[in-house]
């Protein structure tokens, strides 16, 4: 039977929904969580592959802004609910959305697509590559001993009702998404995330709660969390876990660290995603003692070289041409020059020769500044033409404030 790629018709989303469950395990969403995808997907650029009447392939894209070195904040696709039918894979059915979304992101005018992967080895080959790294920790609160800057005392922790939490922490979130390359501007609805409770996913915790840090009576900051209440013969061994944790400045940050640190009756604080440069490991006396850890967490895909590179700024004095490689995308093949600084920078076509050769891959690992053009050339991911261009491109590409993917999509 012949197969058809198409774009999702809304009356369609529920079957479209359940073909991607299944490819997922099997396992419903909860209803909450299912209403909410379902209310943010975008029908009009999601597409479906039939045959006959059955959906045996998904996949989305939300219309998304990603924060870029130098705060700009860019158009990108968020790639989103991938999946192809057991019966149907390895036929090349996700190979054939990945043409047509690439596409449709290009006459769309977005710079830039953006993922996160069930699987790290699904996507270099159509030339996503791992940008901003996620860290993990649980901190030992009976061995860590905080110290916290100046002023911290001076910040009143309040909670609020989950329920009426949004108005003030999504005004708190507003104000950090220019300040860290890789969050993403909210989008209407996607105010609900945070709120996001549902008891079939809370493994035994309390419904998240909700702490706002106040200075002089202005939010300064909040952390949503749960707590998780244990006993052994030993007393008390119940555990805080993180889900979200803003401050607009160092006080305002440690005075949540602290809080959630001594909340009575627990001894761990569980956190599953920080950026890689979060305050916490500075404020511990001991990180040995909570075992962080890191992973990839976004990747980014250069949709339109010139624009994207154009889109950013970068830290330090730059002009080198790039030899690109791209076999997906072949639109972006060929050598770029690109001179900028931090105040701005261009990127366009030239015949001069190259100084660094690399494929579009590792281009979109470097673009927010989280992986180093030298470390990828030391996997020999990028090779260096001309004498010194190396370290003048990673240097310029760094940036001095980690990426990190605010959340998952
Ligand atoms: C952004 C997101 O939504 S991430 C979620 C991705 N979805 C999932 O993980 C759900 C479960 N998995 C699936 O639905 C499918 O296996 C998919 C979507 C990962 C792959 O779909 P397929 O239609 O089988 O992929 P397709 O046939 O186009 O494969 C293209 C190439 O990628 C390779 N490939 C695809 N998936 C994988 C994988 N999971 N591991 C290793 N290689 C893979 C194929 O072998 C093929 O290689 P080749 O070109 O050298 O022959």
């Amino acid at each position: 039977m012949t197969t058809e790629l198409r774009v999702l018709d809304p009356s369609e989303w529920d079957r479209w929904f359940a073909t991607l469950e299944l490819a997922f395990g099997g396992l419903a969403e909860e209803p909450e969580e299912r209403a909410l995808w379902r209310d943010l997907t975008e029908c009009g650029r999601s597409l479906a592959v039939w045959e006959g009447a059955s959906p045996v392939a998904t996949a989305g894209a939300f219309s998304f802004r990603l924060t870029v070195p130098g705060g700009a904040s860019v158009p990108a696709a968020g790639v989103t609910m991938v999946s192809v039918a057991g019966t149907h894979r390895r036929r090349g059915l996700l190979t054939s959305m990945m043409r047509r979304q690439l596409d449709d992101v290009r006459a769309a005018g977005e710079p830039l697509a953006v993922l996160t992967a069930s699987e790290p080895v699904i996507y270099g080959r159509f030339g996503y590559g791992a940008a901003t790294w996620s860290q993990r920790t649980v901190i030992d609160t009976t061995r860590v001993r905080l110290d916290v800057p100046a002023g911290t005392d001076a910040v009143s922790l309040r909670m609020v009702p989950l329920a009426e939490s949004s108005a003030v922490t999504e005004a708190v979130y507003a104000r950090m998404v220019p300040r860290r390359p890789g969050m993403l501007a909210r989008r209407p609805g996607w105010e609900r995330l945070p709120l996001l409770d549902p008891p079939g996913s809370r493994e035994g915790a309390s419904p998240r709660l909700c702490v706002l840090a106040e200075r002089d009576g202005e939010v300064v900051g909040y952390a949503y969390y749960a707590i998780k209440p244990d006993w052994s013969w030993a007393g008390a061994d119940g555990a805080v876990t993180v889900h979200e944790l803003y401050g607009l400045d160092p006080a305002a940050e440690a005075a949540l660290w602290r809080f959630l640190c001594s909340v009575d009756l627990t001894s761990k604080v569980r956190v599953n995603s920080v950026p890689v440069d979060s305050a916490w490991q500075h404020l511990v006396s001991d990180v040995r003692r909570c075992e962080p850890a890191v992973r990839e967490a976004l990747f980014a895909r250069l949709v339109d070289v010139g624009a994207a590179l154009e889109a950013r700024t970068y830290q330090a004095p730059v002009d080198v041409v790039f030899e690109v490689a791209d076999a997906f995308c072949p639109w972006n093949a060929g050598r770029w020059r690109l001179s900028g600084d931090a105040k701005g920078a261009s990127c366009s076509r030239t015949s001069d020769a190259a100084d660094l050769a690399l494929s579009v891959r590792e281009l979109g690992a470097a673009y927010l500044g989280g992986t180093s053009l030298a470390a990828l050339a030391s996997a020999g991911r990028v090779t260096e033409l001309r004498e010194g261009a190396l370290a003048e491109a990673s240097l310029a590409f760094g940036s001095p404030v980690a990426p990190w993917l605010p959340h998952g999509f």
